[in-house]
C-alpha cells in the first residue's frame, strides 16, 4: 500500500464558477453519495470529510476584461488556498472535491507555499483533455477553468497570480515541474503558449503511439524522496463515454483500462501527497456514473490492486 499512515482530508468546494455551465457546484455531494470516503477507507485510509468550503454564488455573467467571474473566482481561490494548505500543514493529505477546474490554482498554489516551506520539490500531474493554459487574451470564452495553469506560472490576471506567489517571490509552478497527460484539446493561441513555454504535454496522440505505461513511466521519472506529488484530475481527462458527466467533453480520451493503469503507476510511485477531483459535473451526469468511476479511479490511485503486487522500487 502506498501510503499506509496516511490520514486523507477531503474539502468540498462546490462552485462552479469558472466553468461555462452549470452544475460542477454539486460535483462535492455527488463524489459523497458515490462513496468516497467508504471507499478509500476500505483501503486503511483515514479520511476526515471537512465539509464543503463557502463562498459566492455564480451571477452567471458574461466576461468583462477578459475574464469572467473573476472576483468570485478569486474568493473561491483564497479559500481553497487556506483550506489545502492547512490541511497540509497538519500533516494531512487534502483531496480537493471541485467545483471547476479554477480551483486547482487555489490548491496547487497552497501545495506550493507548503512545499517551498519544507523544502519538498512540487512535481504537479496534470490529467486533463484540455491543456488550461490560456490568458485573457488568447481564451476562447472568457472561462477562467481554462487559465489555471498559466495563472501558476505567473500569467493572469493580478488577484490570481498573487494568490500563486510564493514569499520569495517566485510563481508557484515553472514549466518544468508539470507534466499534462490525456490532452488532446487546445485552443489556437494556447498553443503557441503551450510550446513557448516549453510545457511537457503527454497527449493522447503520445499515449496511442507509446502506450500509457510508458507514458506514466516518463511522467513519473526523476522524483525522489523529497518529491511531493500532486494530481490534478480533470475529469474530462477520460473518455466522454465512460465518463459524460462533464461541462467539457472531447471525444478519445484514456479507456478504462488506461485511466486504470495511469491511476495505479501514480499509486506505485509511493509519491501521492495531494489531490484534486475537479469538472465532475451531476447535472450533465447519467444516473450519477461518471462519479462512480471517479470513486472507482481514485481508489486506485490510493493503492487498490486486483492482487497483492510487489511494489516498484518499494
Ligand atoms: N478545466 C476545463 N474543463 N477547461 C476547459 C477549457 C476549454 C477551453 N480551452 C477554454 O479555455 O474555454
Ligand atoms: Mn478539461
Ligand atoms: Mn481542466
Amino acid at each position: 500500500m502506498s501510503n499506509p499512515a496516511q490520514t486523507l482530508a477531503l474539502i468540498g468546494a462546490p462552485t462552479d464558477i469558472g466553468a461555462g455551465s452549470r452544475g460542477a457546484s454539486m460535483g462535492p455531494e455527488a463524489l459523497r453519495v458515490a462513496g468516497l470516503q467508504a471507499a478509500l477507507e476500505n483501503h486503511g485510509l483515514d479520511v476526515i470529510d471537512r465539509g464543503n468550503l463557502h463562498g459566492p454564488a455564480n451571477p452567471w455573467q458574461p466576461p468583462s476584461g477578459g475574464y469572467r467571474h473573476l472576483p468570485e473566482v478569486v474568493a473561491w481561490n483564497q479559500a481553497v488556498f487556506a483550506a489545502v494548505l492547512s490541511e497540509l500543514q497538519a500533516g494531512h493529505l487534502p483531496v480537493l472535491l471541485g467545483g471547476d477546474h479554477c480551483l486547482g490554482l487555489g490548491s496547487i498554489a497552497a501545495v506550493a507555499r507548503h512545499c517551498h516551506d519544507t523544502g519538498k520539490t512540487l512535481r504537479v500531474l496534470w490529467l486533463d483533455a484540455h491543456a488550461d493554459f490560456n490568458t485573457s487574451g488568447l481564451t476562447p470564452s472568457g472561462n477562467l477553468h481554462g487559465m489555471p495553469v498559466a495563472c501558476l506560472f505567473g500569467l493572469g490576471p493580478e488577484p490570481l497570480t498573487a494568490l500563486a506567489r510564493l514569499p520569495d517571490g517566485r510563481n508557484a509552478l515553472t514549466p518544468a515541474q508539470i507534466r499534462q497527460i490525456g490532452i488532446r484539446s487546445v485552443d489556437a493561441g494556447e498553443k503557441r503558449l503551450v510550446r513557448e513555454q516549453g510545457l511537457e504535454v503527454y497527449d493522447m496522440r503520445f499515449i496511442d503511439e507509446v502506450g500509457m505505461r510508458e507514458t506514466m513511466q516518463r511522467a513519473l521519472a526523476g522524483m525522489d524522496d523529497a518529491t511531493h506529488l500532486h494530481v490534478s484530475f480533470d475529469v474530462d481527462f477520460l473518455d466522454p463515454e465512460l465518463a459524460p458527466g462533464v461541462d467539457t467533453t472531447v471525444p478519445g480520451g484514456p479507456t478504462y483500462r488506461e485511466a486504470q493503469l495511469c491511476m495505479e503507476m501514480i499509486a506505485d510511485s509511493g509519491r501521492l501527497a495531494s489531490l484534486d477531483i475537479v469538472e465532475l459535473n451531476p447535472a450533465l451526469d447519467v444516473r450519477n456514473k461518471t462519479a462512480r468511476l471517479a470513486v472507482d479511479l481514485v481508489e486506485s490511485l490510493f493503492g487498490k490492486s486486483t492482487l497483492m503486487r510487489e511494489r516498484p522500487g518499494r
